[in-house]
């Protein structure tokens, strides 16, 4: 396995080992872009497949050649060829996971080209946000489909993903899809649909809440006077060590945050500040908005791009 710098592997038991479900699949990702990178570095970094078991297709040539070189895996222009990759041929019969990675407003152009090109025993995988799992099974003809939604910090396998599945889904396509999602950092699977929206809403769109806090305070670090490099160092390693904190005492955030604010004190003043502010109730606008969205990418009259995506 050819695997290039800036890509380490982490264990080197995972493909040896009986137990893993993931070691007779073939994975064929439609669209390649970040999040679809975030999941082949993650399975490859742990080792749960060989990059002979990955397909990836993109329209650009560029970025096929760059994936390629950096995984040593196949990436061709047709999403027709990447889910017959999947398929089982005469050699022998494996299990498929055909990964839709491309932005809502390019679902319906892959509808048309995988519409009744599945299989039986192959699985849908989805990670595109607002898509429902009975439009994806309708237009598709397939009923096999799990929905899916992680986050950016899958980049470095500390990502959360939410997701839920139709019940054709078996219970060995679960255990391959805990797998899978394993690799992006934690996984939670969760019954309702609705749920997904929601986390769509706060985990998926979470690190923007948490990048834009992180800036502002940066921002605030200089206006004091520090340099930009002393004000993010500190910035980080305070929401780093409160993260952990928090999560390692299992104190509520509230009581956390009593432990800091002294009578009179700093944190007392800046508190009275963002409440008055009102950085509450603009969080959660933010959040209830992104959901409203999220629902709304789900409706197919909505899906005509608000934007021009980027072409990554
Ligand atoms: N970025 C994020 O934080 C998260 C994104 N998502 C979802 O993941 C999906 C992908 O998002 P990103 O990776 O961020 O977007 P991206 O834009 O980086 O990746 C999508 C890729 O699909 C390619 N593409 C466009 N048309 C295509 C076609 N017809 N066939 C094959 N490939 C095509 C694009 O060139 C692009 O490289 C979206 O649906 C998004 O809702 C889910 C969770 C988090
Ligand atoms: O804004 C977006 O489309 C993506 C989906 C989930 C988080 N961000």
């Amino acid at each position: 396995m050819s695997i290039t710098s800036g890509f380490e592997l982490e264990t080197a038991s995972e493909l040896e080992r009986s137990d893993n479900p993931l070691r007779n699949a073939r994975l064929s990702f439609i669209g390649c872009g970040v999040m679809a990178e975030a999941i082949i570095a993650g399975l490859l970094r742990r080792r749960l497949v060989t990059p002979d078991q990955i397909i990836g297709s993109h329209p650009r040539q560029a970025r096929r050649d760059e994936l390629a070189a950096k995984y040593a895996i196949r990436v061709v222009e047709s999403n027709r060829d990447a889910v017959s990759f999947g398929r089982s041929t005469d050699q022998g019969r494996f299990s498929s996971i055909v990964v839709l990675a491309v932005k809502p407003q390019r679902l319906n152009l892959i509808f048309e080209e995988l519409r009744g090109r599945l299989q039986e025993e192959q699985l849908v995988l989805s990670i595109i946000a607002g898509a429902r799992m009975e439009t994806i099974a309708r237009e598709l003809l397939h009923p096999a489909v799990v929905r899916t939604m992680p986050n950016t910090p899958a980049q470095i396998g500390q990502g959360m993903t939410v997701w839920t599945a139709t019940p054709q889904v078996t219970d060995a396509q679960r255990d391959q899809v805990r797998a899978l999602l394993g690799a992006l950092g934690k996984e939670m699977y969760v019954e309702e649909e609705r749920m997904i929206d929601m986390a769509t809403a706060l985990s998926a769109t979470g690190p923007t809440y948490i990048f834009l806090v992180m800036e502002a305070l940066i921002d605030a670090g200089v206006h004091l006077g520090f340099s930009r490099r002393m004000a993010q160092e500190l910035v980080l390693q305070t929401m780093l060590g409160s993260v952990l904190f928090a999560q390692e005492s299992h104190k509520h955030p509230a009581e956390l945050r009593n432990m800091v604010t002294s009578p009179g004190g700093t944190s007392a003043e800046a508190i009275y500040q963002m409440e008055k502010g009102s950085l509450r109730t603009v969080l959660s606008k933010a959040v209830w908005a992104a959901y409203q969205r999220a629902v709304a990418l789900g409706r197919a009259e909505k899906n005509s791009p608000k934007s021009e995506e980027h072409n990554s």
